[in-house]
């Protein structure tokens, strides 16, 4: 039965797949300011890709631990409706942003094992969206973006206040079932629908939401 999952595509880095990921019906548009990310993007590039999307999708700025100068800059030249902090910001630093910048803030938590929920509830205290997703690997390049799973009964029956996103090693093959097992009502994918890191793929795409929204 069709369900109505709103679905973030993160990591986008062309307009012609921004364009895709719109018209296969996602919700969010994520783009990734992190040098060291296969899918990194400058902010005069983040802007052309905002200009790219259509009216009504939430376009999302992620940054690692960015400071405020950096968040000025992506800012002064994007059009980014909200910031996804994707690095080891505290609840303090999350309600700073949200003050200082005016735009709903979604922060990231990794989970790895039940000791890692236990945070979920300060982030949720402060933040407007938490996105729950695979914690990294200890000596990982990337903070997020690896496509890695994590063990979705974790979430099984838990309630949280404010919105959330499940992700974490998301696919066409996995969604549905990871949906069900948690209960999430958004989903945010970045290598699952790639081809080779940062290669993203316009099928793979209306595949995943497809498969997302139980269609
Ligand atoms: O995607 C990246 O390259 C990235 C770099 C630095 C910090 C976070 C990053 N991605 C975070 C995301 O929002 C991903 O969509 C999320 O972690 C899920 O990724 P995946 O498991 O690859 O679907």
């Amino acid at each position: 039965m069709a369900q109505d999952i709103r679905v973030k595509i993160c990591g986008l880095t062309r307009p012609d797949h921004i364009e895709a990921a719109a018209r296969a019906g996602a919700a969010y548009l994520g783009l990734v300011f992190f040098e060291r990310s296969p899918r990194n993007v400058s902010p005069a590039e983040a802007r052309d890709l905002c200009l790219a999307a259509p009216p009504g999708l939430v376009k999302v700025a992620l940054t690692v631990d960015a400071d405020d100068a950096a968040l000025d800059a992506i800012l002064a030249q994007a059009p980014i409706d909200m910031l996804q902090l994707h690095g080891h910001e505290a609840p303090e630093r999350v309600a700073a942003v949200r003050r200082r910048y005016g735009l709903p803030v979604m922060k990231a938590v990794g989970i790895a094992d039940a000791g890692d929920l236990g945070q979920l509830d300060a982030y949720m205290a402060v933040a407007d969206q938490v996105l729950i997703d695979a914690k990294p690997p200890r000596h990982s390049e990337l903070p997020g973006g690896n496509g890695l799973t994590f063990d979705w009964r974790l979430l099984t029956g838990r309630r949280w206040p404010r919105p959330w996103m499940l992700a974490g090693g998301l696919t066409a093959a996995n969604v549905a079932e990871a949906v069900r097992l948690t209960g999430a009502g958004q989903v945010d994918v970045s290598s699952g629908v790639e081809r080779a890191p940062g290669k993203k793929d316009e099928q793979m795409i209306a595949r995943f939401i497809s498969a997302a929204q139980g269609e």
